[in-house]
């Protein structure tokens, strides 16, 4: 237990990004008490299963991938939104595992993903200055004084969207959608044309010959639950903690306290700041917990993060999640993992190839371009290699949808394509097939290095 903790002690530290414009706190605090007496979303020892999957990426011996929208939405909810982004991280999976010989763990951006932390406070169009958009689970998108007024019932909606995912995303888990024998079913169907669709076909091919070589000698999903079905996880920004507050509880079985709002949470780049509410709330709860690193930070900070956060250096406890822009990492992020290694304390190391290389097209579109993504990951891995370090996991924002957010990938799309399918509420997604090229690169990156290790014992 962690000394003068509690779930609320967050509230006497400086709390950066979280609203304090609640036109009436009197209802904020109405919504809080009956968050926290609806049920948890996920079990303790859920938690605590991920927690040592993540210790064996920590060790080198699997695989993490994270992934899904920055921001979902009310607007965005539907079965088949859910179903399709479950579906791609199946299949960049199976990509990965099978590149890699290594189990991939597999964690959703999805069942609570709502708060976003915004560069500017406001937002000014047409000579009118509004409040930004901070999220559907505080305010609306639509540019009116009205919508952009924070709302506690909001925290409620997204309590209860979360729950309905993850329901759904637990049968699908389990109930024989992710049945390896499904393999070709999964194949999303704009993808189905393009290079990487006919690259993955290939790829499913191979595996369901192997399933058919295993069911002759008796090993069928029937029988074989690592067949039949996946574990899946789900996790979010720890950002607003009015929120993630009420959903702390103790585990009756370990007596430790657990937000119980997702499996795993991480901390934002912007809100890290050692004394901070957000580090002081994550100190106390026993999930597997992550850290946004930025080109900012320096390797004192980050080993004074990870004495905080990882004191009892507990393998697969915390996950560093660089995040530098392709311009910067090979600058950046050796000194970091140098100092991670020298530290001793066990940490993930995974990449997020997104939040450093944002870019505003000429026609106002926000967006990232594919071959800085590309790049981000590709140096992540060399410079892993040369630090000794091992290249644990990538955290994307992507979606099943065939949008047009971000430029380049296979289809080629450009600044003038962005218009056709830009959905986000926030930051520009990979879609589908931008995702498994991403994956597909990664997968030999992986392959190459494997042979090499091999090659050298
Ligand atoms: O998702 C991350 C941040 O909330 C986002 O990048 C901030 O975007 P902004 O610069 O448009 O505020
Ligand atoms: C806000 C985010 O990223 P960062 O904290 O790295 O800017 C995010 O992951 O959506
Ligand atoms: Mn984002």
């Amino acid at each position: 237990m962690v000394k003068n903790w509690s779930p609320q002690s967050w509230r006497s530290h400086p709390a950066l990004h979280i609203p304090d414009d609640y036109p009436d706190q009197a209802a904020l605090s109405a919504v809080e008490a009956e968050l926290s007496t609806l049920p948890p979303l996920v079990f303790a020892g859920e938690a605590r299963r991920l927690t040592s999957h993540l210790g064996k990426v920590a060790a080198g011996e699997a695989f993490l991938l994270q992934g899904g929208d920055c921001a979902e939405s009310f607007k965005e909810f539907s079965a088949d939104n859910i179903r399709d982004t479950f579906r791609l991280i199946l299949q960049m999976a199976v990509v990965l595992t099978f590149a890699g010989g290594k189990p991939v763990v597999k964690l959703g951006r999805i069942a609570g993903q709502f708060g976003k932390p915004r560069s500017s406070s406001i937002e000014t169009i047409g000579g009118v200055t509004l409040p930004s958009y901070r999220g559907d689970n505080i305010n609306g998108m639509e540019f009116t004084p009205e919508a952009r007024l924070p709302d506690p019932q909001r925290l409620l909606k997204a309590y209860h969207q979360s729950s309905a995912t993850l329901n759904l995303l637990r049968a699908f888990a389990t109930g024989g959608y992710a049945d390896l024998y499904n393999i070709h079913k999964w194949t999303l169907g704009f993808v189905s044309g393009s290079p990487q669709g006919e690259r993955y076909r290939e790829l499913a091919d191979k595996i369901s010959e192997t399933l058919s070589f295993m069911s002759a000698i008796g090993i069928t999903s029937e029988k074989a639950q690592e067949i039949r079905q996946v574990d899946f996880f789900t996790s979010h920004e720890a950002l607003l903690l009015n929120y993630e507050q009420a959903m702390t509880r103790v585990d009756s079985t370990s007596g430790d306290w657990y937000d119980t709002s997702a499996h795993m949470l991480w901390i934002g780049e912007r809100t890290r700041q050692l004394d901070g509410a957000h580090v002081h709330y994550m100190k106390g709860i026993k999930n597997p917990i992550g850290v946004k690193c930025g080109p900012t930070m320096e390797p004192d900070d980050l080993k004074r993060l990870i004495d905080a956060l990882n004191p009892e250096a507990i393998p697969g406890r915390l996950t560093l999640i660089g995040r530098f822009g392709s311009d910067k990492v090979g600058d950046r992020l050796p000194r970091l993992m140098a100092a991670t290694k020298a530290h001793g304390v066990p940490v993930v190391w995974s990449i997020d190839p997104m939040h450093g290389n944002v870019v505003k097209a000429n026609n106002g579109y926000k967006t990232r371009p594919f071959d800085r993504i590309l790049s981000e990951v590709r140096s992540f891995i060399d410079v892993a290699a040369a630090e000794g370090v091992h290249p644990g996991g990538l955290h994307l924002e992507m979606t099943g949808q065939n949008v047009t957010e971000c430029t380049g990938g296979a289809f080629a799309l450009s600044e003038e394509d962005l218009g056709d399918r830009y959905h986000t509420h926030c930051d520009p997604r990979l879609n589908a097939d931008q995702a498994l090229e991403l994956s597909f690169l990664v997968a030999e990156r992986m392959h190459s290095l494997k042979q090499k290790a091999s090659k050298a014992a």
